[in-house]
């Protein structure tokens, strides 16, 4: 499998539309999700994530239900993207290969399959049947604070021998800082070589996602995730706008137009939102304690059920070492600490 023609020297993913969609409890409606795509599009973002936040399928009791279906919401992203690629998240085990021809009818042209960092052999299959469907293929081995370097890069040869054309370095806690996020970079761009490319996700519970951004690109990573407004889970994601800048800044060719990210954030995006998503205690004690940062309004939830402070529920994750996927495991939490103030 050979890595595919990007259009500039870095590829900006926006993901708005599928990080963000945590942040806005999976509340997107058609025409928010509309004027999003046109205005990223027309901005000259490649790539544009669209799905719920868990990935497609995530609609459900466990993970939230999405206002509206996430196939409805691909093919209008379809719809009014006239450059830019769509892509959908799978976590294997919450979306199927099913959903995944589902998605691919409704017009998404790229799969980011996703799993824990040191689970990437759930993947091939997933793999398999997006290559089948003629689909870009990209690999999320999330929490990747949670393994070394080594692991990580031999995670990431398992992806690319299945078919992924990209392998992310996946921050889902936001808690890498500038040196291990590094080796990080370093190790996969080392063990991707020609074969494919390496990405970088990041979240700003630390404040760090930008800032590792420029790293990554240092390091060699061409493929780099934002969301307007930093619309995401957590602290939320590195804000595009602020990425567009940055990197003009620096000289970088993005493709991106940056007064137009910063019209969008401000004009399409700000007044939809239901949060802004921002590095307050409880973010801060997720990129500390290494919490997955979708926990956060499943904790908050919990917080105000049973009547203990969210950050303390997610710093108990952090203790536990849960990961994606266990946010049931939030409210035993939430029962435990309670009990133990009684
Ligand atoms: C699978 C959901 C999760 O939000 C993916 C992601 O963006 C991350 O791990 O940061
Ligand atoms: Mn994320």
């Amino acid at each position: 499998m050979s890595r595919p023609e990007f259009r500039h020297d870095l590829r900006i993913t926006d993901t708005t539309l599928r990080d963000g969609s945590h942040a806005m409890a999976h509340r997107f409606t058609e025409a928010q999700v509309r004027a999003t795509v046109r205005a990223l599009d027309r901005s000259g973002i490649e790539v544009i994530e669209v799905a719920h936040g868990d990935g497609v399928g995530g609609s459900s009791f466990n993970y939230g239900f999405s206002a509206i279906d996430e196939m409805t919401l691909i093919a209008a992203a379809r719809q009014e993207a006239v450059r830019a690629r769509i892509a959908v998240l799978l976590v294997p085990g919450i979306g199927t290969a099913e959903d995944l021809r589902r998605a691919c009818d409704a017009g998404a042209d790229v799969v980011r399959v996703a799993t824990h960092c040191t689970e990437a052999d759930v993947a091939p299959q997933h793999f398999g049947v997006a290559r089948e469907l003629g689909m870009e293929t990209v690999g999320f081995l999330m929490m990747a604070h949670r393994t070394s370097p080594q692991e990580l890069a031999k995670q990431a040869r398992i992806m690319i021998d299945a078919g992924c054309q990209c392998v992310y370095v996946t921050d889902s806690a936001g808690a890498l800082l500038m040196d291990e996020a590094r080796a990080r970079f370093e190790a996969l761009v080392a063990e991707a070589g020609e074969e494919a490319w390496v990405g970088y996700h990041g979240h700003q519970n630390l404040g760090l996602g930008v800032a590792n951004s420029v790293l990554a690109y240092e390091c060699g990573v061409r493929s780099i995730d934002g969301s307007l407004c930093a619309l995401g889970a957590g602290a939320g994601n590195s804000p595009t706008e602020v990425l567009a800048a940055v990197f003009d800044r620096l000289g970088v060719d993005t493709g991106l137009e940056v007064t137009a990210l910063v019209d969008a954030a401000e004009e399409v995006v700000r007044p939809y939102l239901t949060r802004w998503p921002k590095m307050d205690r409880n973010a801060i004690v997720q990129g500390w304690a290494g919490v997955y940062s979708s926990f956060l309004l499943h904790a908050e939830r919990a917080a105000e059920r049973y009547g203990v402070p969210a950050h303390r529920i997610l710093r108990r994750c952090g203790e536990l070492g849960f990961v994606g996927g266990q946010e049931d495991m939030i409210i035993d939490v939430a029962i435990q600490l309670a009990a133990e103030r009684g």
